[in-house]
C-alpha cells in the first residue's frame, strides 16, 4: 500500500466526512508515525474533544483494518509536530511553541513579551490599517447553525487572546458574517483593555502598504508597527495569492506574533488549502490554531437577522414579510440586508407602513432581476454541471440514482427559486407529472435535514444559482 498509514486513513475520513467537519476537525491533526503508534496531535482541547466523541472510534477501525502487524496503537492529544529549525535567510530558526490548549490557559491575559508592553503605550501607527468597526459586535451578531461554530470560536478568542486558538482562521463566501465576527473579537479585546494595541487591515492595504513602506524606505517602520500587536485581524487573505513578496513578509509577522502569543485571526474566502498562489509555508501556518467555516445561513437564520436589523432600527417588519424578503434573496447576509434597506427606505419616505404588497413593490426591480437571471433551463444547466451529467439525462425517462437524484434536487431547486407552479416545472422536466415534482420537493426536503451531502449540494447550488 501506498504513503503513511495516517494519508490512508485521511483519505477514507475524507470521503466519509461531511467536508466542513474535515476541513474543521480532521485537517489540522499532525500525525506522528512508528511501527508502534500513531499519534494524532490537535492544535487545541476542542479539536481533541470532537475527535475522541465522533471520529475515534472510526479512525481505531480504520487502522485496524489497515493490517498492520502489530497493531499501532492510536494516541490523540493536543501538540504540535517538532519542526526542524532551520536557519536559511528568512525562516524560522526555532521551532513554534506547541499551540496551548484554552483549558490550560484560561484566564491568563495577555501581554506577556516585554518588548510589546513598552510598545503597547505608542499610538498605533496610521499605517496599521481601519478602525475597528464598533457596529460589529457579538450582540448584534444573529445565531444559526451556518455560523454556530464560527462564533463559539470567535466568542472564546475574545475571551483568551492569543491563547484559545492562534490563529482564528474563517472561511466562507461573501456576505456571510466573517468581518462583522472578526471586529467584534476585536471590539471586546477592546472594551477589556483600552490600551489593548488591535489591528484591522484588509490584506490588500497591508499589501499596498507594504509596497509604500519599500518604496519609502520605511520597512522597518511597518514591521516593528505589526509586530507591536497584541492583535492583528487581517481580512481575505485570498488576495495574497500570487504576490510573493506580501507573504514574505506575512510570514514572519505571522511567526513573529504567533510566538508571542499575539492573537491573529485571519478570514478568507475558502479552505486555507484551496487559495491557489499562496505558499505552502503559510497554508500549513494557518492551520495551526482553528479554521472554522460559516455557511450561508439558514431561511430561519436569514428571517432572524431581518428581524433582527429592523428591530436595531426600531422598524416594524411583520413576520410575513421577513420570510418573504428571505426566501427571496438567498444569497447572503449583505444583499439581505441591502433589501431590507430599501424596504424601510421606501417605507419611510412614503410614510407607508411596511405590508406584504408594499415590499413585493419595494423591490420589484430587484426580484424580476433574479426571476430573469433564474430561470428552470438554467437551473438544469447548472445542477447538470454540478452533478458532471448532461442535461439531457435531467430530462429524460433514466431512473438510475445518479441521475435521478440530481434531477430531484433540479426540481426543488426550480420550485424554490422561480415562480414556475408544480405542473409547469413537471412539463419543463420531460413532461413529468405534478405530483413528480411534489414528490421530489418532499424528497430533498428530508433529505436536506439528514444527508449531508444533499445538504451541502443544495446549498452550494443555491449559492451559486442566486449568487
Ligand atoms: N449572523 C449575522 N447576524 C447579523 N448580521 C450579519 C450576520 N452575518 C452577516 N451579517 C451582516 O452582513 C453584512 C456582511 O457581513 P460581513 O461584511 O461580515 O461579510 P464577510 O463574510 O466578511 O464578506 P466578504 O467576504 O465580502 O468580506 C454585515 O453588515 C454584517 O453585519
Amino acid at each position: 500500500m501506498q504513503g503513511s498509514l495516517w494519508r490512508r486513513c485521511l483519505d477514507r475520513l475524507e470521503a466519509e466526512l461531511p467536508e466542513q467537519h474535515f476541513n474543521t476537525w480532521i485537517r489540522p491533526l499532525q500525525a506522528e508515525e512508528d511501527a508502534h503508534t500513531l499519534r494524532l496531535l490537535a492544535p487545541n482541547r476542542f479539536v481533541v474533544d470532537w475527535v475522541r466523541d465522533n471520529v475515534a472510534a472510526r479512525i481505531s477501525e480504520l487502522v485496524e483494518a489497515d493490517g498492520a502487524t502489530p497493531l499501532p496503537r492510536v494516541i490523540l492529544e493536543v501538540g504540535s509536530r517538532t519542526l526542524p529549525a532551520r536557519t536559511a535567510s528568512g525562516s524560522i530558526t526555532s521551532p513554534p511553541p506547541a499551540p496551548r490548549s484554552p483549558v490550560v490557559t484560561l484566564g491568563q491575559t495577555t501581554g506577556s513579551s516585554s518588548g510589546r508592553l513598552q510598545g503597547r503605550d505608542l499610538p498605533i501607527p496610521a499605517v496599521l490599517g481601519s478602525r475597528l468597526n464598533p457596529d460589529f459586535t457579538f450582540d448584534n451578531f444573529v445565531e444559526g447553525k451556518s455560523n454556530q461554530l464560527g462564533r463559539a470560536a470567535a466568542i472564546q478568542v475574545a475571551e483568551n487572546p492569543g491563547r484559545a486558538y492562534n490563529p482564528l482562521f474563517i472561511y466562507g463566501g461573501v456576505g456571510l458574517g466573517k468581518t462583522h465576527l472578526m471586529h467584534a473579537v476585536g471590539n471586546v479585546i477592546r472594551a477589556r483593555d483600552e490600551r489593548a494595541r488591535v489591528a484591522y487591515v484588509h490584506s490588500e492595504r497591508f499589501v499596498g502598504d507594504m509596497v509604500k513602506a519599500l518604496q519609502h524606505n520605511t520597512i522597518n517602520d511597518f514591521k516593528t508597527a505589526y509586530r507591536s500587536l497584541d492583535a492583528l485581524l487581517i481580512d481575505d487573505i485570498q488576495f495574497f495569492a500570487g504576490k510573493d513578496r506580501s507573504q514574505e513578509e506575512f510570514f514572519h509577522t505571522f511567526n513573529a506574533l504567533f510566538e508571542g502569543q499575539q492573537q491573529i485571526i485571519l478570514t478568507c474566502d475558502r479552505y486555507p488549502k484551496e487559495v491557489d498562489g499562496l505558499e505552502e509555508r503559510l497554508k500549513s501556518r494557518f492551520g495551526w490554531g482553528l479554521t472554522v467555516a460559516i455557511e450561508p445561513p439558514e431561511l430561519e437564520t436569514c428571517v432572524a437577522i431581518l428581524m433582527s436589523k429592523a428591530a436595531a432600527t426600531l422598524v416594524d417588519l411583520p413576520d410575513e414579510v421577513a420570510f418573504f424578503i428571505a426566501k427571496r434573496i438567498r444569497s447572503n447576509v449583505r444583499e439581505l440586508e441591502g433589501a431590507l434597506r430599501r424596504v424601510v427606505a421606501n417605507s419611510q419616505f412614503t410614510g407607508r407602513p411596511i405590508t406584504m404588497e408594499f415590499a413585493k413593490d419595494a423591490l420589484r426591480d430587484l426580484l424580476a432581476l433574479q426571476d430573469r437571471l433564474v430561470t428552470i433551463e438554467n437551473i438544469q444547466k447548472t445542477v447538470a454541471e454540478y452533478y458532471k451529467i448532461r442535461v439531457a439525462e435531467l430530462l429524460s425517462k433514466r431512473r438510475s440514482r445518479s441521475i435521478a437524484r440530481p434531477r430531484q434536487v433540479a426540481m426543488a431547486l426550480s420550485k424554490e427559486l422561480t415562480s414556475h407552479s408544480l405542473p409547469e416545472i413537471g412539463d419543463a422536466f420531460g413532461g413529468r407529472d405534478h405530483t413528480t415534482v411534489m414528490h421530489a420537493c418532499k424528497v430533498i426536503k428530508e433529505q436536506r435535514e439528514s444527508n449531508t451531502r444533499i445538504r451541502e449540494d443544495y446549498s452550494n447550488l443555491l449559492r451559486t444559482l442566486t449568487g
